[in-house]
């Protein structure tokens, strides 16, 4: 079966990048990416492309060749759906702040609406792609409701994790390590297989597409983000160790990292790891775990978002501590506040929640980030303080010691420390005697990624505090 029509649900940090390089490298398909969000769908649109709703490097650039040609963007959903002869689902699947399992389980209010759209809208066979990170065993509840709801029509359910990286997430795609592919083992299942592996096959080799069944393809992309979570827990709490020995962490790592068991990659120490997906995925990985009876490997799993939180709480206090036990009225300079460099994503990013800890103890927090605003800034505060059930107007009271600049210069002006939160390479750059020179004194750095050139800051006249080092 030729794929001549996709259409994909959900235009986010997954399904914008994704099928703008489906569409890139298979120019024959035509390629819708639909959303309820209009505002979202309208900056897919924008003519200027610094103004894509999600920044990726090398991503306009795609857009710019695809867009118009193959790739749209639409709100239409019921069109594009009754359209497509393959359906991506890429909705977001965030941890349920509700009821049963809140906390913990994944939402799947969202993918299930999808079912139930496509279900109603659907005319003719399709298949249904699962893009989205779903806990193991749900491609049998869409195959359920779309059963059950449908028009008597054959839906083939896949799944399809996604691996990419944000600020990597083109190199990622056109580069992938691998592309998992899991489907029914029946005739139709794997014709349904077949169908997608032809997509990649456009651009990737056959040893890069692996093909598994339905259920070890949806586990083993939560276990994959566990396991990319746990090496960074691991040595994040070998850095409280290193701070107390004077054993350098990154010296550890560098040590380990080249036993070729071991491998040197995702063992850089931090404040802590943020974005969308490891907290939410390793909490439903811990609830599927309870869910199932297994309270040991639950616990196990568990951990790793107990020592994240740690080490984030540990940050904070550290500045705390170091500021003479009070930060109350203090300028604390954040250099960062995406999750990671090379994007414009905050989700659960480690700034938000050593914001909150020096907010509690009275600190003025002075934000710089390329590539995140004033109103992001203030909408992540505002959304964990509300799910804290914060009353409002103390809301808005916390706001106001919450300052963000369009340049770093502003926010470094007159501070008593300068907090490093996300590893954005033009920090490195800065002249940092200028900066000490503008500082109160003593003048403090704590850098959470370990980027800064300690050495030379402390040459300036700067206590230095890094991660995991002595
Ligand atoms: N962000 C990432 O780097 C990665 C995310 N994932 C997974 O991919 C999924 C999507 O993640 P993101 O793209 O980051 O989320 P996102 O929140 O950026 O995008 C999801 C989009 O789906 C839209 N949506 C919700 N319900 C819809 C519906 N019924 N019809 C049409 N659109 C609808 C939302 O309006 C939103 O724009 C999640 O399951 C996530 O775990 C997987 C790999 C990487
Ligand atoms: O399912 C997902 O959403 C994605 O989650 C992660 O990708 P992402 O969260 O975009 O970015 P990572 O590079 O994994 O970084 C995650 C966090 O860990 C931190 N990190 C990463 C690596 C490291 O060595 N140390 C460290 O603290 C980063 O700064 C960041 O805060 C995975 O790497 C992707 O494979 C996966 O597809």
């Amino acid at each position: 079966m030729k794929i001549k029509n996709i259409c994909c649900l959900g235009a986010g940090y997954v399904g914008g990048p994704t099928m703008s390089v489906i569409a890139l490298k298979c120019p024959e398909i035509k390629v819708t990416v639909v959303d309820l969000n209009e505002k979202r769908i309208a900056a897919w649109n924008e003519e200027d492309l610094d103004k894509l709703p999600v920044y990726e490097p090398g991503l306009a650039e795609v857009v710019k060749e695809a867009r118009g040609r193959n790739l749209f963007f639409s709100t239409d959903v019921d069109s594009a759906i009754e359209a497509a002869d393959m359906i991506f689902i890429a909705v977001n699947t965030p941890t349920k702040n509700y009821g049963e399992g809140k906390g913990m389980a994944a939402d799947l209010k969202f993918v299930e609406l999808c079912a139930r759209q496509i279900a109603r809208i659907a005319k003719n066979d399709k298949i249904i792609v699962e893009k989205s990170t779903l806990p193991v065993r749900t491609a049998e509840t869409l195959q359920t409701i779309l059963d059950h709801t449908g028009n008597g029509v054959k839906f083939e359910v896949l799944s399809n994790p996604e691996f990419l990286a944000e600020g990597t997430a083109i190199e990622d795609l056109l580069n992938a390590d691998r592309v998992l592919i899991g489907g029914n083992q029946t005739e139709s299942g794997k014709k349904a297989i077949q169908a997608l592996v032809d997509v990649y096959a456009h651009w990737l080799s056959p040893k890069q597409i692996l093909t598994t069944n339905v259920w070890s393809s949806e586990l083993s992309k939560l276990t994959a983000n566990a396991f990319l979570a746990q090496r960074i827990s691991s040595i994040n709490a070998l850095s409280a160790l290193c701070e107390v020995t004077e054993a350098d962490v990154d010296e550890v790592a560098t040590a380990i990292g080249t036993d070729s068991r071991i491998g040197p990659k995702f063992l850089k120490a931090s404040v802590g790891f943020g974005g969308s997906c490891f907290q939410k995925d390793i909490l439903n990985l811990v609830y599927l775990c309870r869910y199932f009876n297994l309270p040991e490997v639950a616990n196990y799993w568990e951990q790793i978002t107990i020592l994240n939180d740690y080490q984030k709480y540990r940050f904070a206090r550290k500045i705390i501590t170091s500021l003479f036990n009070t930060v109350s009225d203090k300028k604390i300079a954040f250099l960062g506040w995406a999750f990671k460099k090379d994007t414009n994503d905050t989700r659960e990013s480690a700034a938000i929640y050593v914001a909150e800890h020096l907010i509690e103890d009275g600190a003025e927090i002075h934000v710089y980030d390329p590539k995140v605003s004033e109103e992001k800034v203030k909408a992540d505060m505002s959304y964990l303080w509300e799910l804290k059930g914060v009353a409002e107007q103390k809301i808005q009271a916390k706001l106001k010691q919450i300052f963000v600049y369009k340049s770093p210069e502003e926010a470094l002006n007159q501070a008593h420390a300068v907090a490093v939160l996300t590893e954005w390479d033009e920090f490195k750059t800065y002249d940092w005697n200028e900066i000490y020179i503008n500082m109160y004194k003593p003048a403090f750095v704590f850098d959470g990624r370990n980027i800064l050139d300690a050495e030379k800051l402390k040459a300036i006249g700067f206590q230095i505090k890094g991660i995991g080092k002595g």
